[in-house]
């Protein structure tokens, strides 16, 4: 029976920021504790916890009330490992408090690395409404612009002040709703770890088919030097165009495997559209050969049937690899980028 309650216990970690003295402390006691302090004792770090029913469901509420920060502050780990949620507090008579929030909201987010951070921007000591420097209106557009709720509150008359976890668990609902529907649910889990799988074979096979242009340029480019230097196509444009598209196709495709080993889509880009352009110019100048009534070309044509054979097969490798490439680079990459910021 206690195992059962226990599993249907949850447990949520708040964390509330704010500049100093704006009531931090004040209002995590009046919460768990009911009770308000009347005197200003500056906070080191503390932890509070409470247990709530919300939404038929006992939940353990476990608040980490902090130093004040300020624009110095360093937003530690400890701050984002584990939390479920953030009331980033100003008080309502302290207009530096209210620049400060937005600070530390900013701070906040650059540390966790999203802004889909449930968080509820709150008000407090709205009982001293007379010496107020800071309009709801203001504070309310603020929290439309991150996305989260706002309230105001006042730790001393206890006003609003269970409204505040009520929303921070609302939105911490809504944030897992959204998880279930777009990120993490069973199925699209199983399609990323089968597409983690899917990209390492492909991966391979394309790394294994730039390494097949790698040689491929290797080959033209000695070729190309062998020609020109030898006696057959001696210094003739076609030995130089031979060499130049070899060694580009050679540090093209070495560019395409760094782009395939290290998911760098500008390097692939680049490959797949180098090679586009190599696979033009080798079909051109092949067509070119066999046409023509060059002195060179005759040698070439006298063995057509090899050039033709050796020319298909390096232009499908390249076609292929290219294609692969490129679909990786589009598809499979984009995922995979997506599956790694998953919080
Ligand atoms: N009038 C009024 N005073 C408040 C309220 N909440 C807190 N205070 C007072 O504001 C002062 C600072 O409150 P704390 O709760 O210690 O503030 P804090 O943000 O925890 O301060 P640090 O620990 O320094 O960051 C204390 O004197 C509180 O009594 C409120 O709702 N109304």
């Amino acid at each position: 029976m206690q195992v059962e309650q226990q599993q249907q216990q949850r447990q949520r970690k708040f964390v509330v920021l704010g500049f100093s003295a704006v009531g931090k402390s004040a209002l995590t006691n009046q919460f768990v504790h009911e009770h308000f302090p009347d005197y200003y004792n500056p906070t080191i770090e503390a932890t509070f916890h409470k247990v709530v029913r919300f939404k038929g469901r006992d939940t353990e509420i476990l608040i980490r009330d902090t130093a004040g920060q300020d624009e110095y502050t360093i937003f530690h780990h400890r701050y984002c490992v584990g939390v479920h949620g953030y009331v980033l507090l100003y008080s309502v008579d302290n207009r530096q408090s209210f620049e400060m929030v937005k600070i530390i909201n900013e701070k906040l987010l650059n540390l966790i690395g999203t802004d889909r951070v449930p968080r509820v921007l709150v008000g407090n000591k709205i009982d001293l409404d007379d010496e107020r420097k800071v309009s709801q209106e203001e504070a309310r557009a603020l929290a439309d612009s991150w996305g989260c709720p706002f309230v105001e509150c006042s730790a001393k008359i206890n006003h609003n002040i269970g409204k505040i976890f009520s929303l921070l668990l609302n939105e911490i609902e809504k944030e897992e709703k959204d998880d279930t529907h777009t990120d993490s649910n069973c199925l699209s889990l199983c399609r990323r770890v089968l597409s983690v799988r899917h990209k390492q074979t492909l991966d391979t096979f394309s790394s294994v088919l730039i390494c097949a242009t790698l040689a491929i340029g290797l080959a033209t480019a000695i070729i190309g030097a062998i020609l020109g230097l030898g006696a057959h196509l001696q210094s003739s444009w076609l030995s130089y165009l031979m060499l130049v598209v070899g060694l580009f196709t050679l540090l093209m495709s070495f560019l395409g495997l760094v782009g395939i080993r290290q998911s760098n889509r500008d390097f692939q880009l680049v490959y797949c559209v180098s090679l586009l352009l190599v696979v033009v110019v080798q079909l051109a100048s092949v067509s070119y050969l066999l046409a023509s009534e060059c002195e060179s070309c005759t040698y070439v044509q006298e063995r057509r049937v090899s050039v033709v054979t050796v020319s298909f097969v390096s232009l499908l490798i390249e076609i292929i690899a290219v294609a692969l490439s490129f679909y990786l680079r589009n598809s499979v990459v984009e995922e995979i980028t997506a599956y790694q910021m998953l919080p």
